[in-house]
């Protein structure tokens, strides 16, 4: 990580002992590659020396802010697929948060996700992203129902001890390297962050697990003409343009009765 700025040199070393990240000097940019840099905007990957920020988690601006008043709220797939309604909102684990967009999408809508990452450099973004939206007037509110977890979901998701303590859904987004969500017309951004991260070739025993934590449906958001994950059939399936979201249903999601 490269601290651009003097006075952010002690928010460069507490990211660096977070995320297990090495700070460097500026120098380092003339390296080819991408670069995960620290200044006034926040942190963010670069490509090479003067390059633009290519990825950055930004709640309060940009796609995400206008998905949050234009995307169509409750009439999306995803909610219906999660199962959001007016009166119910589901607690939500995320299980492979990436850069947040749909755990913001949920949590915009009324539901507590708990956002598991694995890959640093992408977890680091995502808290930073989530950081700096805490002190926005409007977007505050909303991160304050995402908590972000380090690691990953292999470890994490583990059966709660009372139905209490179970999520309603853990919803599913894993990385494919020939998945065709939207991939002819992936943004840079987007290919910067595949580069990134590359395919999650262990995702299929991920649903074994969500089911065995969910306490109503699992969520998987595939690309539309990909197999199902782990080639199980699902419940059903919400079909859009360019992914598709398939429902393991376990029980009808609702509020628990106390
Ligand atoms: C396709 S991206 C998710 C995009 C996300 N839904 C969004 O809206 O921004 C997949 C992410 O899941 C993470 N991931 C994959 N398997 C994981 C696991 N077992 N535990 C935690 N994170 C995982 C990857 O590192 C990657 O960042």
């Amino acid at each position: 990580m490269v601290c651009l700025s003097e006075r952010l040199q002690s928010q460069a070393l507490e990211y660096a002992r977070l995320w297990g990240l090495q700070n460097v000097d500026a120098d380092w940019l003339e390296q080819p590659g991408f670069h995960l840099c620290l200044d006034d905007s926040g942190l963010y990957l670069q490509e090479g020396a003067g390059g633009k920020a290519q990825v950055q988690v930004d709640f309060c601006a940009g796609a995400t802010a206008h998905r949050r008043q234009f995307g169509g709220g409750m009439g999306q797939d995803i909610a219906k697929a999660v199962g959001i309604t007016g009166a119910y909102k589901p607690s939500v684990i995320d299980a492979t948060a990436g850069l947040g967009r749909d755990t913001f999408v949920l949590a915009s809508l009324g539901c507590r996700v708990d956002a598991h990452e694995r890959q640093p450099v992408v977890a680091a973004l995502l808290a930073d992203g989530l950081r700096r939206a805490e002190a926005d007037p409007e977007v505050g509110e909303i991160v304050a129902r995402i908590r972000l977890h380090f690691g990953s979901s292999h470890d994490l998701l583990v059966p709660a001890a009372t139905i209490a303590e179970q999520p309603d859904v853990v919803y599913l987004d894993p990385m494919f390297g020939d998945d065709a969500k939207g991939s002819a017309q992936v943004k840079k951004d987007m290919q910067a962050f595949r580069q990134l991260v590359g395919a999650d070739m262990d995702a299929d025993d991920l649903l074994q697990r969500a089911l065995d934590c969910a306490r109503c449906r699992v969520v998987v958001k595939r690309g539309r003409k990909a197999a199902p994950l782990a080639n199980r059939k699902p419940s059903y399936q919400l079909l859009g343009k360019s992914s598709r979201f398939d429902v393991y249903s376990k029980a009808k999601v609702e509020a628990l009765v106390e």
